[in-house]
């Protein structure tokens, strides 16, 4: 078994099975951290605060034992940050405002090292196709959109409602393959070109 050389501060499956395919050896920790948005916070900023503070919380618990990567995800819409949905009827608020429109998604990725902090973000455009009511009611059913910022999932029955993407589709789901890498690499961590 290879020695792992990050821990992802994250409970999300999506973000360590990203990990996984950038051949990232790392043990996984959640973070147990409040997402609330400070008032009148820039979405930009909320996630990069929020990816610091979940890479933080884990690097203090493990007592700096290893480097700690963090990451968070959100849906804007002019502005609005669209969380995970608590309810049915705020998913379906939310699709329904998504329906038609292009929207942001924001992924901030944070690394924590001994030899110093980091912080980058990746914007993506997506653009949805006109949802009926029913549909909205009919996906918040599927039990999908519950756990998931602007309560779609990219990857999975959610993806139909995708007519064009600009930008990261990885940072979509919840990790930035290219950035993520990128980072990594800077503070001389393992990936598969590493072996190369
Ligand atoms: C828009 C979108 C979001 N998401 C997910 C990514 C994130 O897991 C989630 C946003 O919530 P986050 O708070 O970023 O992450 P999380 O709570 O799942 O995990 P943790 O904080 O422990 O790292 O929404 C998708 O899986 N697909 C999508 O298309």
């Amino acid at each position: 078994m290879t020695t792992a050389t990050v821990i992802l501060a994250s409970a999300s499956p999506r973000r360590t099975q990203l990990l996984a395919q950038l051949g990232v050896p790392h043990e996984v920790i959640s973070a147990d951290i409040c997402e609330d948005p400070e008032s009148d916070e820039h979405p930009l900023l909320y996630t990069q605060r929020l990816a610091m503070t979940k890479a933080e919380q884990v690097f203090n618990a493990v007592s700096g034992r290893l480097p700690v990567l963090g990451a968070d995800t959100t849906v804007t819409l002019n502005g609005t940050i669209l969380g995970k949905p608590a309810n049915e009827e705020e998913a379906v608020q939310m699709l329904l405002a998504l329906s038609g429109q292009t929207h942001e998604v924001i992924t901030s990725i944070a690394l924590v090292h001994p030899e110093g902090r980091e912080v980058c973000s990746v914007v993506t455009e997506v653009e949805f196709a006109e949802l009926s009511y029913d549909t909205c009611q009919a996906y918040w059913r599927t039990g999908e959109p519950a756990d998931k910022a602007g309560a779609y999932g990219i990857q999975g029955l959610g993806g139909v409602f995708v007519r064009q993407l600009r930008g990261s589709y990885s940072a979509v789901v919840g990790l930035p393959l290219f950035e993520t890498a990128a980072l990594l690499k800077r503070y001389h961590l393992h990936t598969w070109q590493t072996a190369l």
